[in-house]
């Protein structure tokens, strides 16, 4: 239908201009002839379609044309709308073309590579976003003659994918995957063991830009890399060398491999660890491989280096001359973590901080407190003679002790906390605050008694008696009034000199713990990849986390650690530039600095991450730079939050929890069905861990069903011997234990003919039994295979059984009570999600404790003390978790004829029998801080 029109406006208009007006249309132009001028307006040239005015009589046509807009009025109405139809269908033929390429652009998006992909919501958003910038200049219908077929099929599809909702793409998602699902049945059925799971199949074909596969513990998360990996490659979506595979650890990566081979049977795709990767970009840019220092691979080596740069910068400080000072500064206040009696609820939990941090004054006192410290150093500091703890004359009859040392009311010999010879002058500290309050685990009332009592004493016996108290220490005032105290009494000070304080602080190991401390930092402060902005932001945010950290002194200790740290740090960088070295952090941040320059060309499109909960913050900004290096590339991560275990090497599961703030937009998907254990497991171990709130919420389901507790406790009584008998399991009664359980698993395994495996695990690994214990137990137990591992080892792995060890209290104890010191704290990753909220008690260590229980296929053992059971055991059995109550059969080696009995005072010291010059008695086991003894009348005697 060949286009040509022309319309005059009202008879009248021409009369009156005198000229001929008119408006002329064809296949190319709309022609303006008006005042005997004529200007051409291509179709081509105009953005949109003419418009019409409809008038009370007349019509005007306006249009637009190089920004300006045109108007022709005065036409009649009915001609004009002729016009315009012939108009709209000229500017829809000119125009046609770019609608059908919009709409093969949006095909194209939609399928990519001729093949059917799934839809990621970026693409979504572009072919929405294309469809309705195309369709904007358009009408809502079009001519219904004189357009080609192709055009109308364009026109129709673009319409359709503009109003594409939310609903119409996930249907159109569930039909690609059902789509996948169908034509890949054979490969899904057969990839691993087991055929994948519906879900295990969704979150293999998934393919978001951003994807989390968010999974229990057991639930196949490495089943479905296996699975995605055989199925990109079989779909022909990825050529092997498209595929990025990521594993933390060698022998994770190496595990995976052998799984690939295994399950795809192909040896041309290799997963990669973190720092491999890393090595590869730099060695591609540079052209050869970077130089790894020594110290990477060996902490003591590092150590020993920075311990000699503490030593130069003590020796020869300049240009850091103030470094001696601050070093000292550092060890008198801060060597060990400071804590008030306030701190604590229970005399338990102080004694147990002055044990396990083995607190000792200057001159090498075990002190009964953090200010009893204090006191003591500022005395050996200022050259003053002093005694600790030692039983109390009157000033003058020190001679004969033995008649004349003074009696407590309780008939205890009175020993003041220091006594200075030289002046009859003694000092107490006074665990009290300014209103009178004690800590809760001190009897208030007889507390001021006995500070009655002394003051009498030292009144009667005319000795000075310098008290200090709470709100000095509280104040950080304590050595400062001490010192006028002795100055008021004119107590003459000698102060040694800094150097025979180094060397007493390079004696007692307090600068080796200082070098170690160091070190820590170092290597936190290196994979932190801070500068000054970001470590502010992290200290900002951890002191608003942890406000507690704040209260003795600690936004100083942070400080004065990095102030000791700036010169270490530079020689440390001074010496891989020298070298020309680098250390495994640089191979993480060289490499993402090289793929964000874009000198490293990245081939990967699916970047695939085993564990991703183990991440850190460096690793995250390298995957993030690989993904957005390739414009099409995708990340697929797996992981579980419930079993981040890694902070302490600066893993930050708030990644995981927060990875869609981190990546954009993300598909989750998630994995509740675990194969690995039953129900019991699985309600005892999920709800343990998700006591802390800032825990994903999931809900597992497990294939296995069991009506019988599958979690058995096994309380062991301490057999009194030794001390450190208690920590080993290597000795003694809970190896017997050990085997007395493996008896029972090795009598009723189901299958006579196969092994059953068990995984030994423990907080520790010098907790699990040695070598020749396990060959004695292999021996023994001939249908087991056992295998001895720290918890964190076990990660990843699965046993028929296991035997949880070392479940007690204190040192060595499961949670770990010592806490990281804290400068390393406040480097590493925060624990709460939000910075407001604190972190939750013992959180990583509650994980770790899932991590052991969810090792377990068929039972989980745990093997606690009685005594000192650790805290959550404690929990199990408070909180009324469902679990099994077993009793020992077996009596403990060499049992003492009474079994020992707890003290009633500080109740974690355990009494036993001593003899004095007055006869026996009991005293407790954390003598000198529970001072507790009980005097056995003879008829009463024990043994
Ligand atoms: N679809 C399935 N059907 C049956 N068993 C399966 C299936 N997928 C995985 N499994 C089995 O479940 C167990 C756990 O699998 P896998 O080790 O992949 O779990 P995981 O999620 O990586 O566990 P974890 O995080 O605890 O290390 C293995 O024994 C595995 O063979």
């Amino acid at each position: 239908m060949k286009l040509n029109l022309s319309i005059k406006p009202h008879w009248l208009i021409n009369v009156l201009t005198r000229n001929k007006h008119y408006l002329h249309l064809s296949e190319h132009a709309l022609s303006d002839n008006r005042s005997g001028s004529e200007q051409d307006f291509p179709w081509q040239d105009m953005p949109n379609l003419p418009q019409i005015d409809h008038g009370f009589f007349f019509a005007a046509l306006n249009w637009q044309h190089q920004g300006r807009v045109y108007r022709f009025s005065w036409l009649p109405k009915h001609q004009a709308q002729a016009m315009l139809e012939q108009a709209t269908l000229a500017w829809c033929r000119t125009h046609g073309r770019q609608l059908i390429e919009a709409a093969n652009h949006c095909y194209q998006l939609l399928h990519p590579g001729k093949s059917k992909r799934y839809l990621r919501q970026q693409t979504w958003l572009d072919i929405k976003n294309c469809a309705q910038t195309a369709l904007t200049p358009w009408p809502e219908t079009l001519p219904l003659k004189g357009l080609t077929d192709e055009l109308r099929q364009a026109f129709k599809r673009l319409q359709h994918l503009s109003l594409w909702s939310e609903k119409d793409l996930q249907q159109y998602r569930q039909e690609f995957i059902r789509h996948q699902q169908h034509s890949f049945n054979d490969f899904f059925q057969q990839v691993e063991a087991n055929p994948l799971t519906q879900r295990q199949q969704i979150a293999c074909i998934t393919d978001e830009h951003n994807n989390l596969v968010l999974a229990g513990a057991g639930t196949g998360k490495t089943s479905v890399m296996v699975g995605r990996t055989g199925y990109l490659l079989q779909s022909k979506q990825a050529d092997p060398g498209e595929i990025l595979l990521l594993a933390f650890g060698n022998k994770a990566a190496k595990e995976m491999d052998d799984r690939l081979k295994q399950r795809l049977g192909r040896d041309d795709i290799k997963a990669s660890t973190f720092h491999a990767l890393g090595q590869a970009i730099i060695t591609r840019v540079e052209g050869k491989p970077p130089a790894l220092t020594p110290l990477a691979q060996d902490e003591d080596a590092k150590q020993l280096w920075l311990e000699q740069q503490l030593n130069r910068l003590l020796a020869e400080p300049s240009p850091h001359s103030d470094y001696p000072a601050l070093v000292l500064s550092y060890l008198e206040r801060f060597r060990y973590p400071i804590r008030s009696a306030f701190d604590f609820t229970t005399m338990a939990e102080h004694i147990a901080y002055l044990k396990d941090n083995r607190i000792l004054s200057l001159a090498g006192e075990k002190v009964h407190s953090y200010a009893e410290l204090l006191i003591a150093d500022y005395l050996y500091k200022s050259g003053i003679d002093y005694r600790y703890r030692q039983p109390y004359t009157a000033p003058g009859k020190e001679h004969n002790l033995r008649t004349t040392a003074v009696k407590t009311p309780d008939f205890r010999p009175y020993k003041p906390a220091f006594y200075l010879p030289g002046y009859g002058i003694v000092i107490e500290f006074r665990h009290l605050r300014d209103n009178g309050q004690t800590p809760d685990f001190i009897d208030s009332k007889n507390y001021r008694q006995h500070i009655l009592w002394q003051r009498q004493l030292h009144h009667s016996d005319n000795s000075r008696l310098i008290e200090l108290d709470e709100t000095a220490l509280t104040a950080g005032k304590l050595t400062l009034a001490l010192q006028e105290q002795l100055e008021q009494n004119a107590v003459p000070f000698t102060p040694q000199s800094d150097q025979a304080l180094l060397t007493i602080f390079r004696d007692n190991g307090a600068l080796a713990a200082l070098d170690k401390l160091l070190c820590q930092i170092l290597t936190l402060y290196k994979a932190g990849d801070f500068d000054n902005h970001s470590l502010s932001r992290q200290l900002k945010a951890f002191y608003a986390g942890k406000p507690e950290a704040l209260r003795h002194d600690g936004a100083y200790q942070v400080e004065l650690t990095l102030q000791l740290l700036a010169p270490l740090y530079q020689a440390y960088q001074a010496m891989l530039a020298k070298e020309q070295h680098i250390d495994f952090d640089d191979m993480i941040n060289r490499a993402t600095a090289y793929i964000r320059s874009g000198q490293f060309i990245s081939p990967w499109s699916y970047i695939m991450v085993d564990e991703f909960q183990d991440i850190s913050a460096p690793r995250a900004r390298l995957i993030k730079a690989l993904r957005d290096a390739v414009d099409s590339a995708s990340l697929f991560c797996v992981g579980d939050d419930w079993q981040a275990i890694y902070r302490f090497a600066g893993s930050d599961v708030g990644l995981t929890r927060q990875f869609s703030s981190y990546f954009g937009h993300t598909c989750i998907t998630t994995l509740d069905k675990t194969f690995r254990f039953n129900n019991s497991i699985c309600d005892i171990a999920s709800r343990f861990v998700s006591q802390n709130p800032a825990q994903l919420t999931k809900t597992l389901t497990t294939l296995k069903q069991v009506n019988t507790p599958a979690v058995s406790l096994l309380q062991q009584e301490f057999t009194g011997n030794q001390e450190e008998d208690k920590h080993h399991a290597r000795n003694g009664a809970q190896l017997t234990a050990i085997a007395d359980i493996l008896k029972d698993i090795s009598s009723a395994r189901q299958n006579p003919n196969s092994p059953s495996s068990v995984l030994l695990l423990a907080r520790y690994h010098h907790l699990l039994p040695d070598k020749q214990a396990l060959q004695e137990l292999a021996q023994q137990f001939p249908m087991l295979t056992i295998r001895a591992l720290s918890i964190h080892a076990s990660k990843g792995m699965e046993g028929d059984f296991v035997l949880v060890l070392g479940l007690h209290q204190g040192k060595h104890g499961f949670p770990a009570e010592k806490s990281d010191p804290l400068p390393v704290d406040a480097l590493l990753p925060l624990e709460s999600d939000d910075a407001q909220k604190p972190a939750y008690a013992d959180a990583e260590e509650r994980r770790l404790f899932y991590v052991a229980l969810t090792r377990a296929k068929h039972h989980v053992y745990l093997l606690a003390e009685l005594h000192s059971p650790s805290k959550f055991i404690q929990e199990l059995i408070a909180d009324k978790y469902p679990i099994k109550r077993l009793v020992t059969k077996t009596k403990p080696q060499a049992q003492p004829a009474t079994p020992p009995s707890n003290c009633n005072v500080c109740k974690t010291g355990i009494l036993s029998q001593k003899t004095g010059p007055h006869g026996s008695f009991y005293s407790c086991s954390n003598y000198p801080y529970c001072q507790y003894s009980e005097t056995i009348a003879k008829d009463r005697r024990r043994a």
